[in-house]
């Protein structure tokens, strides 16, 4: 059974339709890249999936369950944890502090919540931070706070929304062994993304949007064939760059 089954999913704002009768699954354990150009739907598809939106139409299935209509933060009780594009973290609480509200979500007691906590931090590489102000973080020490937090909650599907943007290439090849060591661990994810360097490497699949419409599907070097993902996003030259790399 999949983890997430999203069935003729449509978002309307007024008359803009920012996804459009979008249907895909994502298979538990893998790693689910969505791209597409500016203003495709991508962050629209997150915040339904998450609950942020309710859909005008359509479903989402979240292990076996209809959870079109819950709010935000009954679907990440259940599992389903997202990070945001724009990083708010509360800056005057301490990097441990900013932790510990995920945790609580599945810990009630402080010593087990600080425990999680401090494992979520070390394995996002802010160990020596905890007890700094969030403020002092750099924009990719708070992109892997907004990771660790949704880490602490102890999710099944974590989805980032470009989490990698604005970093550093030694910051993004560090993303890129965090994602692959969260799969390891047996969470599942769904990945918004620019940096297609970063992302399909270690993507099974991808999920491409344009206009609010899912216009492909299927495995990486697939999609970097596909004469409609090209036009609209690509462009043959990247593609090809992108081909030469992967040899
Ligand atoms: N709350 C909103 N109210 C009105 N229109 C919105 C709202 N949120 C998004 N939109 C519109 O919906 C469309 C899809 O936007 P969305 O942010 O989902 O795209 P995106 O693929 O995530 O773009 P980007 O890559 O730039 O982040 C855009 O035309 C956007 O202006």
């Amino acid at each position: 059974m999949a983890l997430i089954e999203v069935r003729n999913l449509t978002m309307k704002f007024g008359s803009l339709v920012a996804n459009d009768n979008v249907s895909f699954d994502i298979e538990p354990g893998t790693i689910v890249g969505l791209i597409g150009p500016n203003g495709a739907g991508k962050t629209t598809l997150f915040n339904c999936i998450s609950g942020v939106y309710q859909p005008s139409a359509g479903s989402v299935r979240f292990d076996g369950r209809d959870i079109t209509r819950l709010p935000a933060h009954r679907i990440a009780r259940l599992g389903a944890v997202r990070t945001f594009q724009v990083v708010h973290p509360l800056k005057d609480m301490t990097v441990l502090d900013n932790v510990l509200v995920g945790a609580f979500l599945r810990e009630s007691g402080t010593g087990r919540a600080t425990a999680v906590a401090r494992r979520c931090l070390e394995a996002c590489h802010l160990g020596d931070m905890i007890d700094r102000p969030a403020g002092d973080l750099t924009i990719g020490g708070k992109k892997r706070l907004e990771m660790a937090r949704a880490l602490a909650t102890g999710p099944k599907l974590l989805m980032l929304d470009e989490a990698m943007a604005g970093l550093t290439s030694t910051e993004v090849k560090d993303s890129v062994d965090l994602i692959r060591r969260i799969r390891a661990d047996g969470i599942t994810l769904l990945v918004v993304e620019h940096i297609m360097e970063a992302i399909m490497p270690i993507a099974d699949k991808m999920v491409v949007l344009d206009g609010g419409s899912k216009i492909a599907e299927g495995p990486p070097e697939h999609i970097i064939d596909d004469e409609r993902v090209i036009e609209a996003y690509f462009g043959q030259k990247f593609s090809k760059r992108i081909k030469a790399r992967r040899k």
